[in-house]
This record gives structure tokens, sequence and C-alpha cells, in this order.
């Protein structure tokens, strides 16, 4: 029932002090985000990685610090319902002029869900759907920067157009030599409008922040001409003599998804009004969903906000049931999916067979390790959830006994809203972009037939970025622990990435060591390891026998990968790693560089410390 007067004198001063908890929160967010450009000025990698790793951590201490203070001054949770109908009142008055409210919302929610019992998680007192339009945000303030800036070049001086877009983003560092940059820009530019007459509405509009990760800054817009608008990216990084050059351009749907995609760490914006940011990338990546481009902006608690409401919706206009994955089971992870959702849920089974050797506060830890990583594009980010409710009879059978026999500690059957519908309610869980397996993905090469062009071409470009994708997980100091091929999942993209994270190490944690000659005759002929082996010993040359059992799989890997089965090769990126280098992992096709089109996927530059 809407109540007709707001007349419960603490009723405000709660939705103020949440209100304040959150403006609190984003002004560090904020600020955090912002001195990632003086840490590129400077760079400062190591601060930068840092500092990418640190904020994740921010919003749930934010929300601790609020749900102590509302207990300490107001008693929160002794508070009536009907008090706490009126404090969410309170707090969308308060967010009628919010620059952020869709986000102010959802640490209202945070907030709210630590203090009430879960009966009350409906709209009456939380937002589980927005109720402040996120539309047409514009800060009043005379000072604020535009969400985006518009140039109207004309084929003349675009040149000269590029060039202040740049300028515009007030880098302090000069650049080696901006004007030939410029051109390199322009050049591609013409190449990709061709001989297209230009419309009276050609113009290019450029998001006024930059967008920061690791060692690069990324300057994001469109160009519009007519009915066309065509998304582009100019990565900027810092050249050999430390002075800085555009990279690059990416253009179009697919290049700036590889930029943004889930396999990356988060970048670092400073944004006044992120829905703004998120609807400006919208219309450049159609397809990917809010969800994901929050997260990708660092506003992960939204993205998790968002992706849920999708769920949720999705649910209830599809039919089908969750079924266990397709692919090989793992021994750790006990996986889920729904056919018509592309994504994969994976729980923790309460016990792992030898010679599994891991407890669950171990794996939890891994894929905390991978979220806070640089995940390099090569290693898929997880949501996690807590006590997420399923409808009983979405749920195959075979699934339910699964659980049951494998994670019975994590899953509870009941009518816990008392709405007369059994739910499945599973207690903890990780959510992650589904792909298609890498083992399946090669056997489906292996039915078509290799003699088929189309199938040793697939085979050829999967084994390629199969170890592509270790080098690149190197070079951001991971060693994967387990390399199995179906711990790989290939992407619409055909990009290989990395999901079984309870193995994984940090590379400079690894001793790398030769296989000892054998002592005797027996030891050469033995199939087993006969010599000592401590925690954390890799012996590459061992990898062969496991990987590499299919003729055409180790012709193509000898071909492209014979280092990885070097202990050379791991043991000189530990060395360099713990020199103090940091890698540049580039996220496009080192062949789209415009100085150097090499055929690495990583290659160092310069010394970081
Ligand atoms: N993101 C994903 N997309 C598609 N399938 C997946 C995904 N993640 C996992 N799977 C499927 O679930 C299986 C088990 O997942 P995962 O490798 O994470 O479990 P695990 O218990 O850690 O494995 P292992 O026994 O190798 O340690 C995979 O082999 C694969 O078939």
């Amino acid at each position: 029932m809407f109540p007709e007067r707001l007349d419960a004198p603490q009723a405000y001063d709660i939705a103020k002090a949440m209100m304040d908890g959150f403006n609190r929160h984003y002004r560090l967010f904020r600020a955090e985000s912002a001195r990632a450009k003086h840490r590129f000025e400077t760079a400062d990698w190591h601060g930068q990685q840092r500092a990418q790793r640190e904020r994740i951590e921010f919003y749930d201490l934010r929300v601790k610090e609020c749900v102590r203070r509302l207990d300490k001054e107001f008693h929160a949770g002794d508070q009536s319902m009907e008090v706490w109908h009126q404090i969410k009142l309170h707090y969308i008055g308060l967010m009628v002029n919010h620059l952020q409210p869709e986000l102010a919302e959802t640490f209202f929610n945070s907030v709210t869900t630590k203090i009430l019992h879960r009966t009350h998680f409906h709209n009456d007192f939380i937002f589980v759907r927005p109720a402040v339009s996120t539309e047409y945000i514009e800060s009043d303030d005379p000072g604020a920067r535009p969400t985006y800036r518009a140039y109207y070049p004309s084929r003349d001086n675009l040149h000269e157009t590029v060039v202040r877009i740049v300028e515009h983003c007030a880098l302090q560092r000069d650049f080696e030599d901006l004007p030939r940059d410029a051109g390199h820009v322009v050049q591609a530019l013409q190449q990709r409008l061709g001989a297209v007459k230009l419309r009276t509405n050609f113009q290019v509009q450029v998001l006024s922040s930059l967008f920061f990760r690791n060692k690069g800054a990324y300057l994001v817009g469109k160009v519009i001409n007519g009915y066309n608008e065509l998304p582009f990216a100019l990565p900027i990084l810092h050249g050999e003599d430390g002075r800085l050059l555009i990279d690059a351009v990416l253009f179009g749907e697919n290049d700036l998804q590889m930029l943004f995609s889930f396999a990356r760490a988060y970048f670092m914006v400073d944004m006044e009004i992120p829905s703004a940011y998120v609807q400006f990338l919208r219309s450049l990546m159609p397809r990917k969903p809010r969800a994901e481009l929050y997260t990708a902006l660092g506003l992960a608690k939204q993205g998790k906000t968002l992706f849920y409401r999708d769920f949720l919706h999705h649910l209830r206009y599809s039919t089908d049931k969750f079924r266990i994955a397709p692919g090989i089971k793992g021994m750790v992870m006990l996986v889920f999916d729904l056919p018509s959702f592309p994504y994969v849920f994976k729980l923790i089974k309460d016990q792992f067979p030898a010679p599994k050797d891991t407890t669950r506060e171990q794996v939890q830890g891994k894929y905390l390790l991978v979220k806070q990583h640089d995940r390099v594009g090569r290693m898929a980010d997880t949501l996690e959830y807590s006590l997420v409710a399923f409808p009983r009879e979405r749920f195959s059978d075979e699934l339910i006994e699964e659980i049951r026999r494998h994670a019975p500690s994590q899953m509870e059957i009941s009518d816990r809203d008392g709405d007369g519908r059994q739910e499945v309610i599973i207690a903890h869980l990780y959510i992650e972009r589904r792909m298609i397996p890498l083992n399946i993905h090669l056997q489906e090469c292996f039915d078509t037939g290799l003699d088929k062009p189309e199938a040793r071409s697939a085979l050829e470009h999967a084994v390629t970025e199969y170890g592509n994708a270790i080098k690149d997980m190197v070079a951001a100091n991971i060693f994967p622990g387990d390399m199995l091929w179906k711990n790989f999942g290939i992407t619409r993209n055909g990009k290989v990435v990395f999901y079984d994270y309870d193995e994984i190490e940090y590379l400079t944690d690894c001793n790398f060591r030769r296989v000892p000659p054998p002592r005797c005759e027996e030891d050469e002929v033995s199939g087993e390891v006969w010599w000592p082996v401590g925690p954390h010993d890799v012996f590459p040359e061992t990898f062969g026998p496991f990987l590499l059992g299919n003729d055409a799989v180790r012709e193509a890997f000898m071909r492209h990968h014979a280092d990885l089965l070097d202990v050379e090769f791991w043991q000189s990126h530990k060395e360099r790693i713990q020199a103090g280098h940091v890698y540049d992992v580039f996220p496009y096709d080192s062949a789209r560089r415009f100085r150097c089109a090499s055929s690495s996927s990583f290659q160092t530059q310069g010394d970081s410390t």
C-alpha cells in the first residue's frame, strides 16, 4: 500500500544516510578512476595495476560502512516495514537530480538486503526495477565536461581535426609526432570510408574521458555520415623513448567488442554520468548487454544488478530447462546451463577426487585472484552470487540429482517465499559467459574430416589461438596450471579463453624445471614420474604427451608454439617479470599496429621500473 504521508521522522534521516554513503562511494571511485590519467602520463604501470585491483574492493567496503552507520545511529534493523517503505520513497526523492541514480539504487539494494529479511526483497522496499530514469541526464554545473564532443570536419581538414581531438584529451606528456600519427588515422579512415559522399551531418563524436587500462589509454568515438555510424577507438601508448604515440585505429563493432571483452580487466574512466557513457557505448556495440558495459567500466555491482534483471526476464520468457553443461565434467566445479541463455552457472563441489588437493576456500581464492588480476583477454570474468533461487520446474531431474550427489551443501529445495512454488536455492554460484569448450571444438573439426580445408584451418586457428592464450597469460604472470583443451573455450569471435581457475598460480611462484636424466634403465622405460616433485614444480617438457596426442594437433602446435614445451621459455618470462617488467598485451591484433606488424601476440616495450 502506498503511504499517504511520509510521517516517520527517522525515514528521511535513514534515506539521507544511505545517499551520503553512496555519494562517498562514487566520489572515491571516481577520484581513483580519474587518477589513472596521471598514472598513465607518468608511466606508473605497477600503480595502475594496483589501482585496478584495489578499486574492485571499494564497493563492499562502503556498503559495510553504511550498514554499520545505519545500525549504530538508527537501529535500522529494528525499524518497522512502514518506516522502510517510507525510506525508499524518500530515497527516490533524493535521486531526482542525481547524476548516478541507477548506481544509487543498486547501493540502496546492497545496504537494504544486508538489513532486511529476504521476504521483503520486493519492489516496495528495494529497487527490483529502476524507479528513476537515466535518460538525458546532464550536469547543471557550468564547469562540467560534456559526456562527448562533436567535431564537424570536411575531407580537407580531417587531419587537423584528428590532431585537435587528441589535443583535447590534454595528456600531460609529449607525443613523438602527433601529426604523423594523425596522418595514419586519416589514411585508415579514408580507406574505410572509401569514395563515399560526405553527407551534411558528417561528424565525429568522441567520449570526453579517455579509457585507461594497464599501459594503454583509449580514445573512443564514432564517425557519423548520413545513416551510417562507424565506431572507432585509438589506442595511445608510450613509445620506445617514452613519448606518446597512437598505436593503431580500431574500427567497427567487432574491434570494439574485443577491446571491451569480458575477459579483460576493467577500465578506469573519469565519468560524471556513467549512464550516458553506457548509452554512447551501446550505440557502438548494440549487441553487448548493458550489464557487461557497466562491468567493463568498473561498475561491476551495477553489471551484476542488470545481469540479474536480464536473467529473470529471460526466465520468464523462455521454457527450456537447466541441464548439466555439455563437455567433460569438472572434478572441482559442477557446471550447468540453460540452452537458451548464453551463460554457464558453476558451483564448487563438496568433495574433490584425487589428485585434486584443494579446498572450497582455496578455489574461491583462485576465482578472486582472477577477478582482481589483469585477465588479458584470456580469462573469463565471473559474476559471483549467493543464495540464488531458480524455479524447481525449470531444473531437469538429472541436474538435481547431480547437485545432490556432488554439492548437497550448496542446494536447498523449498518454498522460501511461501508463494506455493518450489525453488532450487543455490548457496554460492559463479556465472560466466558460455563458450564452446576447445575439446568439443577440436572434435567437431575431426568429425568434419581434416581432409576438408575448412576443418583443417579451423583446427589450425584453434591450436594457434590456444598457444597465444597461454602466452598472453604468461605475460600477465599467470600459469594456468591445468592446460588441457577442455579447460579453454572458444568465443564467438574465435578467441580462445581459459576458464578453469582452481590450479592457477602466479608464474613467479612456480619452479620451472627440466626432467632429470634417468638414474637407470627402469626409470627410462617407466611411464611414471619417478623423480621427486615439489608443490610448485612444473616440467614443461612433459606437457606434450597430455596435450598433443593427435597428430594434426601436434603438427600445428609444434609449428607455432614449440617454445611452450621448453623450460627456457617459462624461466625467461618468470625472470623478466621478477625484474619488474610489465608486458604489453594488446587488445587487438598486432598486425593492426601502425608501425610494427609482429606475429607475436605480446611484446615487450620499455622497462617499467
Ligand atoms: N564458460 C564455459 N563455457 C562452456 N562450458 C564451460 C564453461 N566453463 C566450464 N564449462 C564446462 O564445464 C566443464 C568443467 O568446468 P571447469 O573446467 O571450470 O571445472 P573444473 O572442475 O575446474 O575442471 P577440472 O576437473 O579440469 O579441474 C568444462 O570442461 C566445460 O565442459
